[in-house]
């Protein structure tokens, strides 16, 4: 029997997701939230669920230690990787947006200083707006930046507001709506086509 390997973030995604393997029949047992385990496996023994940080989830599958990644629209943006894009899973969802504080003006002649876990994504935005920017990468606590004069705004993920509200801020531009994808090693669709087919279509199918 050929079994699955399937990579994803140990955070918000893996409480959403393993609901959605629940649904199609896939179950952790073993799984709790606050397990440390890196490595599982169904019931079935089907699956092998491994926990990375989700900004490796891409690496994994583009290099076929795992077959399937379960990963953000945001992160997928961000570092383009060669694997194919095959589902929205509709979980995780955000917006990828521009915020700061709420007079704001983009124009003037001086590059805008931009904090953001998303450098790339960030660039790109206002570089297609014909705004020059610098851009300044963080890790975390994005929100703090304008408020320390350390940048003149942020891009970053909103999903409830909270964060943004609590700290004086106001989103400012929206870039892009984002949820979890399916991405999936070149490779191994090819070789494990059917399970790979069947995986899709079962959560497709409880999707609707
Ligand atoms: N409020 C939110 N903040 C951050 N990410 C969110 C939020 N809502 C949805 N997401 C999605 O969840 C993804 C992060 O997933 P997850 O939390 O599983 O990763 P992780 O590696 O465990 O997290 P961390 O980087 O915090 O350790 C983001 O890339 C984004 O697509
Ligand atoms: O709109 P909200 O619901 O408030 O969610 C958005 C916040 O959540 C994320 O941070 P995270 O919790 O991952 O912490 P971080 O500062 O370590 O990135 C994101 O970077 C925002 O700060």
């Amino acid at each position: 029997m050929t079994q699955l390997t399937i990579a994803m973030g140990k955070g918000r995604t893996a409480d959403r997701a393993m609901k959605l393997f629940e649904q199609v029949g896939i179950r952790f047992s073993d799984y709790h939230d606050k397990s440390r385990k890196l490595v599982i496996y169904d019931d079935d023994n089907k699956v092998k669920l491994i926990f990375v940080k989700a900004v490796d989830v891409p690496t994994y599958v583009e290099n076929g230690a795992a077959d399937i990644g379960i990963v953000g629209k945001d992160t997928i943006m961000e570092d383009p990787v060669d694997v194919y894009e095959l589902m929205d899973l509709g979980i995780g969802k955000c917006i990828v947006a521009v915020a700061g504080f709420p007079e704001k003006e983009f124009t003037n002649g001086a590059p805008l200083t931009v904090a953001s876990k998303y450098p790339t994504i960030a660039k790109d935005y206002f570089n297609g707006q014909g705004i020059r920017v610098e851009t300044i990468k963080l890790n975390g606590s994005i929100e703090l930046a304008p408020l320390i004069g350390l940048a003149d705004v942020i891009v970053d993920i909103v999903e409830t507001g909270t964060t943004l509200k609590e700290n004086g801020l106001v989103v400012l531009e929206k870039i892009a709506d984002v949820s979890a994808r399916v991405i999936v090693n070149k490779a191994s669709y090819a070789t494990k086509t059917s399970q790979i087919q069947q995986f899709i279509g079962d959560l497709k199918a409880a999707l609707e």
